[in-house]
């Protein structure tokens, strides 16, 4: 039997008002009925602004634990999800072009990225996508690579910093890389882990995936990644977060953003807005949008 089953209706109608707009490459998404609510207003409304834009549409989803952790150490693949939130993630990357995740993701939990969702064929996976400044990461022998071989999945593309030609590596199973030119940090990026060094803006990562065909991105982490994107409201289009009903203690993971001050002041570094939760199996999934 597959790990991941299909979403009931409800759940469907749950999740409609924070997915991409557009045609679903998953053609269930039209029997689920709109709704009327505000939340659908304002969908609308990021709908049409996406379609302007320079920008995909970017959706910020992770599991964690009652402490904000994402694992439990460093590197520690942690299983948070159930198998109903395991399925939604699974639905959801059916409903998304391309699927992000950081260098310090890919290498310890060596990842599939596909979606195993029932009936999801090849056109329906999102593009792998991975930060890997430094060309860190080794495609071969990887999950990554051995799905797309199979036909499981879409191969990896890749987002490095500009290197020197002879450094360049060439792999087959690399579907492509873009390079794009780090700079200073901004004070949102300023997260314990990225201001030790230079980095590649947000804004310029996204428009190189939308000017490459990318409409819609999952950003699944780590916590390094989403700690920072939680600070850039203007990026994100809706926050979909798995909470497990487990603690896993000092020493793990955390996702939080930077500190944010106001007039000298400390004050919340986010905030979600028009939230909405509902229960998969023992999880809490919260769904919401960042106030700007
Ligand atoms: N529970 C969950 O939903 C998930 C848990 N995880 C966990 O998260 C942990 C990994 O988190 P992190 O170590 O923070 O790794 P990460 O996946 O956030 O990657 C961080 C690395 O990506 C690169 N990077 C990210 N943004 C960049 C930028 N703007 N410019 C240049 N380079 C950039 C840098 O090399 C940086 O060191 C793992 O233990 C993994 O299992 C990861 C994804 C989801
Ligand atoms: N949604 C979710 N719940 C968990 O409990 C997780 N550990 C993760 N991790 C993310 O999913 C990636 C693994 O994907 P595959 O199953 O190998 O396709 C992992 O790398 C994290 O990004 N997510």
């Amino acid at each position: 039997m597959s790990e991941v089953s299909e979403l009931s209706d409800l759940e469907k109608a749950f999740l409609q008002p924070y997915l991409p707009p557009g045609i679903s490459k998953h053609d269930d998404t039209v029997q689920v009925p709109l709704r009327t609510t505000p939340i659908d207003r304002s969908h609308t409304e990021i709908a049409a602004q996406a379609e302007e834009s320079s920008l995909p549409f970017v959706t910020l989803t992770y599991a964690c634990s009652l402490d904000s952790m994402i694992s439990l150490a460093p590197g520690l693949r942690t299983t948070l999800s159930g198998p109903e939130t395991k399925s939604m993630t699974h639905y959801l990357r059916t409903h998304h072009d391309a699927i992000l995740v950081g260098v310090g993701t890919a290498i310890p939990d060596d990842p599939g990225l596909n979606s195993r969702y029932p009936g999801a064929t090849l056109i329906m996976q999102p593009r792998p996508v991975v930060v890997d400044p430094e060309m860190r990461w080794n495609v071969n022998g990887s999950k990554l690579a051995q799905l797309a071989q199979r036909g499981q999945g879409k191969a990896p593309w890749l987002i490095h910093t500009p290197r020197k030609v002879e450094m360049e590596p060439s792999h087959d199973l690399v579907g492509k890389r873009i390079f794009i030119t780090a700079e200073a940090a901004t004070p949102s990026e300023q997260t314990q882990e990225l201001s030790k060094r230079r980095n590649i803006s947000w804004s310029a990562i996204l428009k190189n995936l939308k000017a490459e065909g990318i409409e819609s991105v999952m950003i699944e982490g780590g916590a390094t990644v989403i700690s920072t994107l939680l600070s850039m409201p203007e990026l994100v289009n809706s926050v979909i977060v798995t909470v497990a009903p487990t603690w896993l203690g000092q020493g793990g993971v955390t996702v939080s953003p930077a500190p944010k001050t106001d007039a000298g002041e400390r004050v919340n570094a986010a905030r979600l807005q028009e939230t909405t939760w509902h229960q998969f199996g023992a999880d809490a999934v919260l769904c919401g949008r960042l106030q700007l």
